[in-house]
This record gives structure tokens, sequence and C-alpha cells, in this order.
């Protein structure tokens, strides 16, 4: 059989992708609850943990950091990128060609759209550009697809959802990554629209664990294929326990109590080990 392109960066078909660009989106703000993750080697020693499928970081993080993990962590790289200070339309500078990030190990690409903004068809081009040269280099492609811009009222609308997910498949991503809708009729909406085209929900602001399983659980049985995550997972003091949940939630089929509850034996656990 042949291996489809996003193998790679999926377990049993399901992806839970770790994402830390927010240094370049958000700013350091994004790093002040827990200061330690303003240092890229925690967040990578933490997507060393069996349930995260793929790293998705910058050009700059991926050559100063990656080596050091590269055969403990699947990366993708996150080719486009824009700080929180750009004011204009929304728009994404495209930061690394996929040629250097397959020379660097890189087993997929990760790239925004931001539909409904007047930068769209100039993005569209792009991303046409990265997805044919990822395909030349067997990587898996996962779009980032985010409607916005000053014609768009509602950018998590149902129907705004549903079209970003298909504007993945029809675009070629392998991997589609949209927020979630609010409820999940509409996230079975955007899972059905986006045909082979996987989606994933993009993780948000943090929330407590249980509402965050809570939205993770019912968007999986929306028909989901996973999550990529950034701040509810490294704006944790202990973000290797959210982990342990989201992966039963996602790869187990496991309820959020049952993932609850395995959250909490585990950190009993690791309790009893360190008091010994
Ligand atoms: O465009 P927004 O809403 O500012 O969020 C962008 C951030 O959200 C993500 O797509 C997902 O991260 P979060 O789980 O922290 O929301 C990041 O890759 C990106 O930095």
């Amino acid at each position: 059989m042949i291996p489809l392109a996003d193998d790679a960066i999926t377990r049993d078909d399901k992806a839970l992708i770790l994402a830390y660009d927010h240094g370049l989106e958000h700013g350091p703000v994004d790093f002040a609850d827990v200061p330690a993750s303003a240092d890229p080697e925690t967040v990578f020693d933490v997507a060393t943990h069996d349930a995260v499928t793929a790293l998705a970081v910058q050009k700059g993080i991926a050559e100063a950091y990656y080596p050091s993990y590269e055969d403990d962590i699947t990366l993708l790289a996150k080719l486009n990128g824009t700080s929180n200070m750009w004011m204009g339309e929304p728009d994404s500078a495209v930061n690394w060609s996929v040629e250097n990030a397959a020379e660097l190990g890189a087993d997929a690409i990760g790239f925004t759209l931001y539909g409904g903004s007047n930068n769209e068809v100039e993005m569209a081009e792009e991303f046409r550009q990265a997805q044919e040269a990822a395909r030349d280099h067997d990587m898996g492609v996962v779009m980032w697809s985010y409607p916005r811009g000053q014609g768009l009222k509602n950018d998590t609308s149902a129907s705004t959802i549903a079209y970003a997910s298909r504007l993945g498949l029809e675009l070629g991503a392998d991997i589609t990554k949209i927020k979630y809708p609010g409820s999940a009729d509409a996230m079975k909406w955007a899972c059905d629209v986006a045909g082979k085209s996987k989606v994933v929900m993009s993780g948000g602001s943090k929330a407590s664990d249980r509402d965050f399983l809570e939205t993770v659980e019912t968007a999986m049985n929306a028909g989901a294929s996973g999550l990529a995550v950034g701040r509810n997972v490294f704006q944790r003091e202990n973000p290797t326990a959210l982990l342990d949940g989201l992966e039963q939630v996602i790869f187990e089929d496991k309820t959020t109590e049952e993932a609850l509850s395995v959250m909490s034996s585990t950190e009993t656990d690791r309790v009893d080990a360190t008091s010994d």
C-alpha cells in the first residue's frame, strides 16, 4: 500500500499537533503565565510525549532546536506567519521554503490561509506553490484555515467554518485546522464537507481541563481527526498531564470523565514516585 502523505504526522489516522509558533503570532505575552514556556527546549521536551504526532514551529526555532530532538519528534514546518504587530488586512509572510524545511528533516508543512482577507488570492497562490513542492518531497500538508478580514463579521459562524474546512479539501491539504464553530452540529458539518481532508480542531485560549477535554470529545464525536493545540498545553504548569488526558480522548476513544480519571491516577503515581 502507498503511504499517505500525512502518515508521518498521524497515528491511527489521527493527529495531535503541538503548535509552538506563538512567539511570532502573538508575541512573548503568551509565555507570561508559565515563563519556562518561553524556552523552546521546555516545549520540545513536552513534544516528546507519545500522544504528540508532530510539533509545528517556525524556521528559526527549528534550525536552532530541532537537530537535538530529531530522533524523538516529528517536525511540521510552519512556513508562513506574521507578528501581531502587523496592523494591515490579514496576511502571512512566507518565511521558509519547502526545500529548506525538507533539508532540515521536516515531515510536513503547515500553511495559514486567511480566506476572506483582501490578501486571499495571493495567499492561495503561495499555498499552491508550497503544496506542490511538499508533494514532490512526500511531505504532509496542513492548512491553518482561518477565514478573517474586514468583510467577515463572524469568523467562527457555522457556515464560515464549514467554508474553511472545505477550502482545505479544495486546495489540497491533507489536514485542515479549523477553529471550533461552537456546537457539535456545526463541527459535524465542517468535518463532513472536508471529505478526505482530515479536520483538526484549533486549541484556542486556555480553558479548564474539563472544559477543554469536553470540547475535544465533542469535536472527535463530530468527525474530527484530532487537534492542533498550543496554549492549552504549554500554558499549563503540568502540560504532560493534559497530554495524558488528550491521548485518551483522541486515540483511545475515551470520554472526558475517563480521561480525567487517567490524568489523576497518573498524577498520583508521579507524586508517589517523587516522594519515594
Ligand atoms: O490566529 P490566532 O487566533 O491569533 O491564533 C494563532 C495561533 O493559534 C494556533 O493556530 C493554535 O494555537 P492555540 O491552540 O494556542 O490556539 C497557533 O498555531 C497560532 O499561533
